[in-house]
């Protein structure tokens, strides 16, 4: 990674707890000097004070680039400690959900140059998936800086307009807790049918972790790579009734989850 304009002025992250630490990491392994980075957070960890980068220090009046990384209720208020830092010339890269372009624009002024970024907690080993989208005063330079900037954590995808990103969200931002909640679900049954909790939780794992990889390395499309699993009249397919059932199977189920996501999305960009 090449990161001229951020190790020369300097790389602010407001907010250092999942999302930030794991970009943050991902950053330094690729190669950012850590005197090139200031972090506000208000509780830092062992690693961060660890980590060489600048804590509660004054910060840089002209940084190439912020990364907003507080929760969205916080935003606001985080910002208010940004008020000395002369906004005009660097970009601001935010990975919160909800608040939108508009939004940021009422906060920051409409003259600054944004790109709202949504990654996912994978991004913790380097697996992340993060989409990107720039608000109209972001130039393609700023695309690239923060694709390069996401990239450390995983792959980088880029959507054509901001309504968009409430999608993503809805599928890759929070989908790791649906598939999280898949090996909770998948362990029960196995419980429930008999299993000791640690030999179900581990069949679980080992099972979603493999089926994931396989599905990103394989050529087969998840469909072939279902039906190749599925014996006609066995067993998989008499689970797969259920699953695929088109009225209560899990095809509805995940389009009201999704539904519901995006549907909490809007009320917290009001
Ligand atoms: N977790 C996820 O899966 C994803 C999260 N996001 C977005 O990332 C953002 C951060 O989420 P996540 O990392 O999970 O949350 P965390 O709570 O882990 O991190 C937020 C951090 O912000 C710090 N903070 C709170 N107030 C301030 C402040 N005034 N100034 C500076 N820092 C402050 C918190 O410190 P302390 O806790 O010490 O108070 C905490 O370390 C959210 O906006 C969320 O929408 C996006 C995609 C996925
Ligand atoms: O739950 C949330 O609001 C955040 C956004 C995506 C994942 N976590």
């Amino acid at each position: 990674m090449s990161f001229d304009s951020i190790s020369d002025r300097g790389l602010v992250i407001l907010g250092c707890g999942r999302m930030g630490g794991a970009i943050l990491q991902g950053l330094l392994q690729g190669g950012l000097p850590a005197k090139s980075v200031w972090v506000i957070t208000p509780h830092p960890s062992d690693w961060l004070q660890a980590s060489g980068v600048h804590l509660s220090t004054d910060l840089p009046d002209n940084p190439a680039v912020v990364l907003l990384a507080v929760k969205p209720q916080m935003m606001a208020d985080a910002l208010s400690q940004l008020s000395t830092m002369r906004t005009g010339d660097t970009l601001f890269v935010t990975v919160a959900a909800g608040i939108t372009m508009e939004g940021y624009a009422r906060m920051l002024g409409d003259q600054t140059r944004l790109v709202r970024a949504m990654p996912n907690t994978p991004s913790a080993i380097g697996r992340g998936v993060t989409a990107i989208v720039g608000n109209p005063k972001a130039t393609a330079q700023d695309l690239d800086i923060a694709q390069e900037l996401m990239s450390g954590v995983g792959q980088v995808v880029r959507l054509e307009n901001e309504e968009q990103i409430n999608a993503v969200i809805g599928v890759s931002g929070s989908g790791p807790a649906y598939v999280f909640h898949l090996i909770e679900v998948m362990a029960a049954a196995g419980e429930a049918e008999g299993l000791a909790p640690d030999l179900a939780l581990q069949l679980a794992k080992a099972t979603v972790g493999g089926a994931g990889a396989l599905a990103e390395q394989s050529d087969e499309t998840p469909s072939k790579l279902r039906e190749n699993v599925t014996s006609p009249g066995g067993t998989t397919a008499a689970a797969l009734n259920v699953l695929m059932d088109p009225d209560t199977g899990m095809a509805p189920l995940m389009r009201r989850a999704v539904a519901a996501n995006i549907a909490r999305n809007r009320e917290l960009g009001k």
